[in-house]
């Protein structure tokens, strides 16, 4: 696999540590750097502010307060474009990891990691990353169309209240903002927002990353650990992709629901959870309902309210305003001049089906930032591609005739027929991750 060409920065003073997390990195990612000492991250950063930082919180041997991570994280969050964060604790510091959360921090990993899983946050941290981006900033979830308006009026009606919501719509029309906006007018937006890819929760490590275990309960248990809902106390639990979750782990997801209360695995007791659930899919409705799917009793705990997020070709109303919030967001961050959309660039971008949706708008202003060269931006700046591939076209051509490009393409497109459009099940048969996946498919124009 090509590596990407993420700038991370592992700040840790165990040297094994950070040899052990670089020489994983390195692997996928183009640089991969360590700080041993706090104290030089200021020079670090003059020379260029990393895309995720790896912070421990206690540099000084015998600390375990934090004071000296949470003091770095602040620092890092005053970048103007500042890094993804994930906190690196130990085990049992759960509590410190939730402070981190609430600071800021994007994600946390406690040690000693599991590899797949040190992996997979990293690059869920480099997708978010720049959603965070826009999180900071005042209109979160924008859009001039009815349709965004009455999803905003929604938010704005149920984030107070306790219910659990249920947020539909297809990749990349924005269900994660619809998620945070909702935990940001709740009275838990002081709490950490905690997002778990149920899609992506491999069935053998499934209740022990979401209830938590003890020690000793499985082999690789070397302490007690707490679990998601542990870690999201107080605040939102997002649990994206619930479609994607096998029937077994649906089970265990509703007897916690319905009693509001988990048992670690190897724990004798069971605990009280206090989390609002705000939970997302992109399943159709069909599917949603199809017991066969779908549990209907789960469905039943998680729909309290349903908000339906339109795909972008339905709010066609919502391109503009979009098209000029991600340029002028992308020409201050790459200090490009600002340019004007030519007319037939503007008819072209508004006519487009957009099946990636506002994901795919703001990676094609993206490229179109870096890439324009004349007085204004044209249609090929965005690099809009081909309209998707019909599957009866993917029938595998001679290798022979192929650039390794051409046969990734291939590979790709038809894995996303296979799975029915359904992106965390088209990255689990390619064996990448979600956030490599989308990175692919805009590669490729899919
Ligand atoms: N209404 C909006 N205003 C501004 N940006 C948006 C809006 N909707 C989506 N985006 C941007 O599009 C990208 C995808 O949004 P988000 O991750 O919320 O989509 P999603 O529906 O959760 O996707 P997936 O189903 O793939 O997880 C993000 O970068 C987000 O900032």
């Amino acid at each position: 696999m090509e590596p990407t060409t993420a700038r991370i920065l592992i700040l840790d003073d165990d040297a094994d540590v950070a040899f052990a997390a670089r020489m994983l990195l390195r692997r996928r990612h183009g640089e991969v750097t360590v700080l041993q000492d706090p104290a030089r991250l200021a020079l670090a950063l003059a020379q260029g502010v990393p895309d995720v930082v790896l912070l421990d919180l206690n540099f000084t041997p015998g600390r375990t307060d934090g004071a000296e991570g949470l003091a770095v994280l602040d620092l890092l969050r005053r970048q103007p474009r500042p890094p993804a964060v994930i906190a690196l604790t130990a085990y049992a510091d759960v509590p410190l990891a939730v402070e981190a959360l609430k600071r800021g921090a994007g994600d946390f990993i406690t040690k000693p990691w599991d590899n797949a899983r040190l992996l997979a946050a990293v690059d869920a941290a480099l997708a978010r990353r720049s959603t965070a981006c826009v999180a900071g900033a005042a209109s979160i979830l924008m859009g001039e169309s009815p349709a965004m308006a009455a999803v905003r009026a929604m938010v704005a009606s149920v984030g107070p209240t306790e219910a659990n919501v249920l947020v539909l719509g297809e990749n990349g029309v924005g269900k994660e903002l619809v998620a945070r906006a909702i935990h940001a007018a709740s009275k838990r937006a002081g709490a950490a927002f905690l997002a778990v890819d149920m899609g992506a929760l491999p069935e053998a490590t499934f209740e022990s990353e979401l209830f938590g275990h003890r020690k000793g309960s499985f082999t690789d248990a070397k302490a007690d650990r707490d679990g998601r809902f542990q870690a999201a106390r107080g605040g939102t639990l997002f649990l994206d992709e619930v479609g994607n979750m096998p029937l077994p782990a649906q089970a265990k997801l509703l007897a916690a629901l319905e009693r509001r209360e988990v048992t670690p695995l190897g724990a004798d007791r069971p605990q009280a959870v206090d989390v609002r659930i705000v939970s997302a899919t992109n399943l159709d409705e069909a599917s949603l309902f199809d017991p066969g799917v779908f549990r209907p009793d789960l469905l039943f705990r998680l729909n309290t309210i349903v908000i339906r997020v339109p795909p972008l070709r339905e709010r066609r109303g919502d391109i503009p305003g979009l098209l000029r919030h991600y340029l002028a967001h992308y020409e201050a961050q790459y200090a490009r001049p600002a340019r004007a959309l030519s007319n037939a660039a503007q008819a072209a971008l508004l006519a487009w089906q957009w099946p990636g949706n506002v994901r795919a708008l703001r990676h094609a202003c993206e490229r179109a930032v870096i890439l324009a060269a004349g007085a204004a931006y044209e249609t090929g700046d965005f690099g809009l591609g081909t309209p998707a591939v019909a599957p009866s076209a993917l029938a595998a051509p001679a290798l022979d005739d192929q650039t390794l490009g051409e046969v990734e393409r291939g590979a790709i497109a038809a894995a996303l027929a296979q799975a029915k459009g359904n992106i965390s099940e088209a990255a689990r048969r390619l064996g990448l991750s979600r956030a490599a996946l989308y990175r692919k498919l805009e590669k490729h124009g899919l």
